[in-house]
């Protein structure tokens, strides 16, 4: 059966003009009223867990500017949360977690907790497959195990991810047992997603370009290879979006091997080597540079017209090449999608 959600067809192939939208991060700290949700909620793991309220934050985005799909509104580090590693959010510093950093540490983790703590997770799923527009289609997420780890081994954000690499080649069998872990609990966690109501999954792997080609074969590829496998399996029909943020010409093998239904582009992917190399083979998503806008104008113009002649003509779903950021004026939100309603092809 064809679904009469433009997102979803897409995904299955179909070229639509104007394509479906949507944006990494619609929902956040750029819109006032997340910001009042927000507030309200206390703290940001608070909103995470709070049906009510992360219905409301996800729902949002959706009134305002109408995109084709709506995305669960949480966060990549609720499954280390749920797997017993304290997690917190610090007000202007981004995650802080205890740091798994020995085997002692991956022995202290537990797979059994796990579904009990995303309970209100997978309710606000549920709560959003009711509430959503008819026409629009409810994506559920989570990180990428290799993205996860870097979080779980560092403690917090990193730049060269020193620590999480030092285990990755210095313990490999404790870092192996850490990412078969994030593998199994990723699998239960997305699959529980599509049981909720979620009609795609989209896994983010931010931190993917970080790795050389020998190791983003193993811990890239390989965990999104058994992933997809599982919910094609388990769940046949719910289509799965990669994210190898940063994986340069290694995009390529990524989809290939992978078997994604669609791949996210990062802002450095060459558009025609997209359309050329990658189209054929899946949808792709993408890719305007989330700093256009802030920038807006008509900066934002082109570089959305750019994006649209380079990709429409195949199956495509308009997104940026990472998240929008907290500075985005909304206006030029509401100014990039009116642009692409518009586009005839
Ligand atoms: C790496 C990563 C994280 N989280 C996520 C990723 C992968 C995608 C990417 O690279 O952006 C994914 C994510 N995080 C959030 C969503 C919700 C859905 C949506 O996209 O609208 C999604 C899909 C909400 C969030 N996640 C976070 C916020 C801001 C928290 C706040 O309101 O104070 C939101 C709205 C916090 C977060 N969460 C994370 C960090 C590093 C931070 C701190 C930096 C920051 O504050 O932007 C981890």
């Amino acid at each position: 059966m064809t679904s009469t959600k433009p997102f979803l067809r897409a995904l299955a192939g179909e070229t639509i003009i104007p394509p479906p939208f949507w944006l990494m991060r619609q929902a956040g700290r750029y819109l006032p009223e997340y910001r009042a949700t927000r507030t309200q909620a206390g703290s940001f793991l608070d909103l995470c867990y709070n049906p009510e309220l992360a219905v409301e934050v996800t729902l949002q985005p959706l009134r305002r500017f109408g995109f084709d799909a709506a995305i669960l509104f949480s966060d990549i580090l609720v499954v280390p949360d749920g797997l017993g590693q304290h997690v917190a959010f610090k007000e202007g510093e981004g995650p802080v977690l205890a740091p798994i950093r020995s085997a002692r540490d991956v022995d202290g983790l537990d797979l059994s907790g796990l579904h009990q703590r995303m309970a209100p997770v997978y309710a606000t799923v549920s709560g959003l497959s009711k509430a959503i527009p008819a026409t629009t289609a409810l994506i559920g997420f989570a990180g990428a195990p290799w993205t996860v780890a870097t979080y779980m081994i560092e403690g917090s954000g990193s730049k060269d991810f020193a620590n999480a690499k030092r285990l990755m080649w210095s313990e490999p069998e404790t870092f192996a047992r850490l990412m078969n872990l994030l593998i199994e609990a990723t699998g239960q966690y997305l699959i529980q997603q599509i049981d909720a109501g979620a009609e795609a999954i989209q896994i983010f792997d931010t931190w993917a370009g970080a790795l050389p080609e020998t190791e983003f074969r193993r811990w890239v590829i390989e965990p999104a290879r058994q992933l997809v496998e599982r919910i094609h399996c388990e769940r046949p029909g719910v289509p799965v979006i990669g994210f190898p943020r940063g994986a340069g010409i290694l995009y390529e093998a990524y989809v290939t091997e992978t078997k994604v239904d669609g791949v996210s582009l990062d802002s450095s992917v060459p558009l025609d080597w997209a359309a050329r190399v990658l189209q054929p083979k899946c949808t792709v998503q993408g890719n305007l540079d989330p700093i256009l806008l802030v920038a807006g104008d008509e900066a934002l113009d082109a570089g959305i017209d750019r994006v649209l002649k380079a990709l429409a003509k195949g199956p495509f779903i308009f997104n940026l090449g990472h998240g929008i950021i907290p500075p985005t004026p909304p206006e030029n939100v509401a100014r990039l999608a009116e642009r692409i309603k518009a586009f005839k092809g």
